[in-house]
């Protein structure tokens, strides 16, 4: 009788165990770059879609890159859908910084925490909407009205043109009719799940200077590096004060507009090293910009132009405006997270119902794919199940705790359902 009680529970071990061991082996793939192995993602990915009983396509529109689309149709196919979106690619890896291989998936038997790229960013999800899926499969007495759709995407990375853009643009998107997307969010300190509206659009700013070059024990004014500092300064006194709203408290580091320096190249080069005593001709600068959708972009167009790299002081510059600003009826990047958006109080109930709480909706730092689904003017919301985790994406040491991983599919289980059975017909 003993046994038969604690059947159940054992069954549940060896069932979180199974589910842990596939977060892993998908780890296990090496999906960063420059050099992500999709193809050997895809098949482990599609393989699991099939035996959950999902209905698999691969798109490819550039070769080598493959778009998985995962289809449970509902009920009423003319409702629109809904979307779960993950990349498959993850960013590259200082191997010798961590404390265990970033591809090895080390499980810490003392408090579960998996080690690697792509723990949070964010190989956890594909697994844990599939894993979602599969229990709502197994459940007889549900069937999804609206059609669920997972996409698993490659580049995002990078920027996702070949990715998530393309696909966004093309007409079996369309055809989808997409009503709602979730994408990558970020991990959480504290125990609230946090959500996202909005991202920061992306930008690129490269800065060259021109200048006198000559002995490296001479004093000339305008060389190429002194030009080039009075440059930095100055877009360090603008970042400075972006910053300082920040640290009193005014305003998220995400609701600033950010210049951050990324790269200087300057210096003459010899086999042996820098040349010493010779002042340059040429110094660049890189910076990664990050405009959020509340503030006008042209604020940062015209400083460029009219105070920080002017012609007078042998400065020219490229600014990349990677993305779009406004969807295509002109509105800022933002879904609305008010009445105003019906799926928003499904979302958040069924958060509830899985006994989370949702921390106040946030606009990302940094940028995902859901840009390219608010640009089709789909309410999106970037939300990954991880509470009382480190923020570690792209860091050394990136982890996720295998009881949150789990914790995760039970959120998505509520999620999917609710967003799913949705009667509403307007959306
Ligand atoms: C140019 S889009 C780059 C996207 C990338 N995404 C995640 O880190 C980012 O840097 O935010
Ligand atoms: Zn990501
Ligand atoms: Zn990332």
């Amino acid at each position: 009788a003993a046994t038969a009680i604690l059947e159940p529970s054992a069954d549940q071990d060896q069932k979180r165990r199974d589910l842990v061991e596939l977060f892993r082996k998908y780890l296990r793939i090496r999906t960063t770059h420059p050099n992500p192995d999709y193809a050997t993602a895809a098949a482990f990915l599609t393989a699991e879609a099939r035996s959950v009983g999902l209905l698999t396509q691969t798109l490819e529109f550039v070769p080598g890159k493959p778009i998985l689309l995962f289809t449970w149709p509902g009920a009423d196919p003319l409702l629109p859908s809904i979307l779960l979106n993950s990349h498959m690619d993850s960013v590259p890896v200082e191997e010798d910084k961590w404390i265990h291989p970033p591809l090895a998936a080390h499980l810490d038997p003392a408090d579960g925490r998996i080690f690697a790229r792509g723990a949070q960013d964010d190989k956890c999800l594909a697994i844990q909407y599939l894993e979602a899926l599969r229990t709502l499969k197994a459940d007889s007495t549900f069937t999804p009205l609206r059609s669920i759709h997972v996409t698993l995407v490659p580049d995002e990375e990078i920027g996702g043109r070949d990715g998530a853009a393309m696909f966004t643009a093309s007409e079996v998107f369309r055809q989808l009719n997409v009503g709602f997307v979730l994408d990558e969010g970020q991990a959480s300190p504290t125990g609230e799940f946090r959500v996202f509206y909005a991202d920061r659009a992306p930008w690129r700013l490269i800065v060259k200077a021109r200048g006198q070059p000559g002995h490296g024990a001479r004093m000339y004014d305008n060389t190429a590096i002194e030009n080039l500092m009075e440059l930095v300064e100055a877009v360090t006194y603008y970042r400075n004060s972006q910053f300082d709203l920040v640290k009193a408290g005014l305003k998220a580091a995400s609701e600033v507009i950010s210049l951050n320096p990324v790269y200087f190249k300057a210096g003459t080069h010899s086999p042996t090293g820098f040349v010493m005593n010779m002042q340059p001709s040429e110094a660049e600068v890189g910076f990664d910009v990050r405009i959020p959708p509340t503030e006008n972009p042209d604020i940062i167009r015209r400083r460029i132009q009219e105070e920080w790299a002017t012609i007078s002081m042998n400065l020219t510059f490229k600014l990349i405006e990677l993305g779009p600003l406004t969807d295509h009826a002109g509105r800022p990047l933002m879904t609305a997270t008010n009445e105003s958006n019906p799926w928003w109080a499904v979302f958040k109930q069924a958060i509830s119902d899985s006994g989370g709480k949702l921390a106040e909706p946030e606009i990302l730092s940094s940028t995902t794919d859901a840009r390219f689904m608010r640009q089709m003017g789909i309410p999106s919301l970037g939300f990954s199940p991880m509470a009382n985790t480190p923020i570690l994406l792209h860091e050394h040491n990136e982890f996720l705790q295998d009881a949150v991983f789990l914790k995760g599919i039970e959120v998505y289980r509520h999620v999917i359902r609710s967003l799913s059975t949705f009667m509403e017909s307007s959306v």
